[in-house]
């Protein structure tokens, strides 16, 4: 990773702990930025989960809002690594997919994939992956997300 996505990373870190009250809330962590793809993490935790009575002694697993919660940002957010001026310009969702392919009962994170940044849409693909308390790592939703961005350039 190089110095300025480093920076870019702890930026975005420190806009979501002291701006954003619903991603903090979440515990939202950058984890990684590159050009074209970054990393963010949501941990595990009881409140995010979905009840089932009947379950036994099962662990949660994760509303799936919060994988879509997380697909959404960091699939917007990649497009920063694109812009020329990443604290002045911005992206603003226009369309979401996503598809659950296992229940989530871990920490989650996603990785974002820019698959083509335009000068005014860009579309970005998103993996999210769990790794529960025993270390168990499972792919369990994936996205896709076409964005308007905001370029300042
Ligand atoms: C903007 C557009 C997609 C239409 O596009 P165009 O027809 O090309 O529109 P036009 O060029 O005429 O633009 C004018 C309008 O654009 C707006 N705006 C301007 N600058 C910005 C800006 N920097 N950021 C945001 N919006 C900006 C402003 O309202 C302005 O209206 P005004 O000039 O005040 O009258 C519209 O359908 C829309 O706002 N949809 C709702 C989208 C929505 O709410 N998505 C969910 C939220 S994203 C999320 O939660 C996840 C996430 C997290 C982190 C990162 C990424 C994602």
């Amino acid at each position: 990773m190089s110095e300025s996505f480093e920076q870019m990373g702890a930026i975005l870190q420190t806009h979501i702990d002291t701006d954003h009250e619903f991603l903090s809330w979440l515990g939202t962590t950058v984890e990684h930025v590159d050009y074209g793809e970054m990393t963010m993490a949501i941990p595990y935790d009881e409140k995010l989960t979905n009840t089932r009575p009947g379950r036994g002694d099962h662990r949660p697993d994760i509303h799936g809002g919060v994988a879509a919660t997380l697909i959404d940002t960091v699939g917007g957010l990649v497009f920063h690594t694109d812009f020329d001026k990443p604290t002045e310009s911005g992206a603003a969702t226009i369309n979401l997919n996503v598809n659950y392919l296992r229940p989530a009962t871990g920490d989650l994170e996603a990785t974002a994939t820019i698959v083509r940044a335009g000068q005014s849409v860009g579309v970005s693909e998103i993996t999210v992956e769990s790794t529960t308390p025993d270390g168990e790592t499972t792919e369990v939703a994936t996205g896709q997300g076409s964005y308007r961005l905001f370029r300042v350039d």
